[in-house]
């Protein structure tokens, strides 16, 4: 089937966690509507911008985007933006099952509000390896009072202004300023911010579709005394296991099955919490009711919101991911070598006084002119030519110690892959500029799906390390987590013709540089629909 969606973008006041704030709204609304498909169906999305002085791109994902390279809608990579006044088509087929997401790729906008889920089912009659009666939604993410323009600013400014911690964190665009007195625009009885309930039935299994759309928080996510069984990640299988509480990184997905067996006659809370930075931001919430108990489906449960995990517990963390494997009957095994690897080294570093994030020592700026025209088109002069460092000092580097020399280098120069080669990439994290932190860093990469092969702490070492990857049953993923001073290392098949970026999924790390780009098969890539080109040297290019 082919769904149409109709979508005009525009600012609009809305009050998400009461506090009155400009928002970047789809047709009116943050969050977006949730696009509802069956594998192979064709989604076509008429986005007009409304916005009129600021530009626009919409990014699919977690959906691959096969054949439809320029559909991808990150800004400078795959297209041009999307000019305020103009109407923009994106077309694509949503080929795998799973729990997605759609956001804004254009500067820091994703930060404002434009942002939604995409559920695709598996065809009717397919069955699943887990049984449930329904589903809900839930879209995870943080909130600031700050503009994004002044955010931004703030990033790029000599000494920079940090954005900080956010002042809520939201669940399904709804979330609680702890402060409303101090705030003129805080209204507590605001619809907008009306706490989201969830109903259950007595007795019935529901799956819980769970995706992080954050622009720093990783959070952990709970339903107070309900056990989960994570069942889903990032649109693929996974060999079941129970958790009280879900760590979830920005750009991940999850789905968790929960049994309503508890009192029906009182309410639950839904809570994220704040894990790996020092929490600044109270406890985000929502309701689980009963359907036929004698509590009220809005009733505040009897109980405090439940506070999370240590925020610092990263032994924790790292042995959720660990635990995170293919289910035993979805298993795509991944090839059993390489033939490239790349070794990342992720650093924060000073560029003319201005803090960046690096990449061996490289800190990427997106180009003016998409890279799938420049390339498609041999136009020249349109992003640096040298690629970025294949690895770095690893032998010599101290990933436990303030760097001594934080200078970088700013550069647009990407990676060119052998088409259908075998790339292993591996995330090194370090201490930042900071003694004694490192941060973790979800890692999101467009395009692909990639087997996370493994984790470590301390110094990858690539004469040793890959002997301990896991090959056996590797999940796959859009998004990983590269835990405080530890290495992620992940393998994948370059074979979508296209351009694709991989980056940290926080905003404001990837508006510093902390992102890179591939390009694979680029000659095999179709005609190029004109509408993505406009600016830069695509002016008057096709
Ligand atoms: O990029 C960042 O800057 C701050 C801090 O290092 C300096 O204020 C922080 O926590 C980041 O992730």
């Amino acid at each position: 089937a082919t769904r149409h969606h109709m979508w005009e973008i525009s600012y609009q006041f809305t009050s998400p966690d009461c506090v009155r704030k400009l928002a970047v709204t789809i047709n009116g609304q943050t969050p977006g509507p949730t696009i509802k498909a069956v594998q192979g169906d064709t989604i076509v999305v008429v986005v007009k911008n409304s916005l009129m002085t600021e530009n626009v791109a919409i990014h699919w994902h977690g959906i691959r985007q096969i054949g439809t390279p320029w559909a991808d809608g990150t800004e400078g990579v795959t297209q041009c933006p999307i000019l305020p006044g103009d109407t923009f088509t994106y077309t694509f087929v949503v080929d795998r099952p799973g729990t997605y997401m759609y956001h804004a790729h254009y500067g820091m906008q994703r930060s404002a509000g434009l942002n939604g889920m995409i559920v695709v089912e598996v065809p009717p009659g397919q069955p699943e390896p887990f049984a449930y009666e329904r589903d809900h939604t839930v879209l995870l993410n943080d909130w600031w009072h700050k503009s994004t323009y002044e955010q931004a600013a703030g990033l790029a400014s000599v000494p920079m202004v940090w954005v900080g911690e956010p002042q809520s964190l939201l669940i399904n665009g709804r979330g609680r300023f702890v402060n409303c007195s101090s705030e003129a625009s805080c209204n507590v009885t605001h619809p907008d911010c009306s706490p989201p309930e969830f109903p259950v039935v007595p007795g019935k299994t529901y799956r819980f579709r769970i995706a992080s759309v954050t622009s720093l928080s990783a959070l952990n996510f709970e339903i107070e005394g309900h056990e989960m069984t994570v069942v889903e990640a990032d649109g693929h299988y996974v060999k079941p296991f129970v958790v009280k509480n879900l760590n979830i990184y920005s750009g991940e997905t999850y789905s968790v099955l929960i049994t309503a067996n508890q009192d029906p006659n009182r309410n639950y809370w839904l809570a994220s919490n704040v894990v790996s930075r020092r929490p600044g931001t109270p406890t985000g919430t929502a309701v689980l009711s009963y359907y036929g108990g004698r509590s009220s489906p809005r009733a505040r449960p009897p109980t405090s919101p439940p506070a999370g995990p240590a925020w610092n517990d990263t032994a924790y963390r790292v042995r959720q991911s660990l635990a995170t494997v293919a289910h035993p009957a979805h298993v795509v095994a991944p090839p059993a070598r390489s033939d490239r690897t790349i070794l990342l080294l992720n650093t924060q570093n000073k560029i003319d006084g201005r803090m960046k994030w690096a990449l061996n020592n490289v800190s990427f700026a997106l180009p003016h002119t998409p890279y799938l025209v420049a390339m498609k088109r041999g136009l020249l002069g349109a992003y640096d030519e040298r690629p970025p460092p294949e690895t770095y000092d690893h032998a010599g580097y101290d990933v436990f110690s303030v760097q001594k020399n934080p200078n970088a280098t700013t550069s647009d120069g990407l990676y060119r892959l052998q088409f259908s080669s075998v790339v292993d990439v591996v995330l090194q994290n370090a201490n930042m500029l900071t003694a004694n932190s490192s941060e973790t860093h979800p890692w999101h990469l467009h395009g692909h799906d990639f087997w996370v092969l493994g984790y470590g702490a301390g110094r990858f070492d690539p004469a040793v390390h890959p002997a301990t990857y896991n090959l056996k049953d590797p999940i796959m993923k859009n998004t990983v987590a590269v835990h405080p001073f530890g290495w992620t290392a992940l393998r994948f098949r370059a074979d979508n013709p296209g351009v694709w970026a991989f980056h940290c999924h926080i905003e404001a790390h990837f508006f510093m540089g902390m992102g890179v780009v591939f390009e694979e098969g680029v000659e095999r890539v179709g005609e190029l629909p004109p509408e993505i080109m406009g600016c830069g040297k695509t002016r008057g290019g096709h």
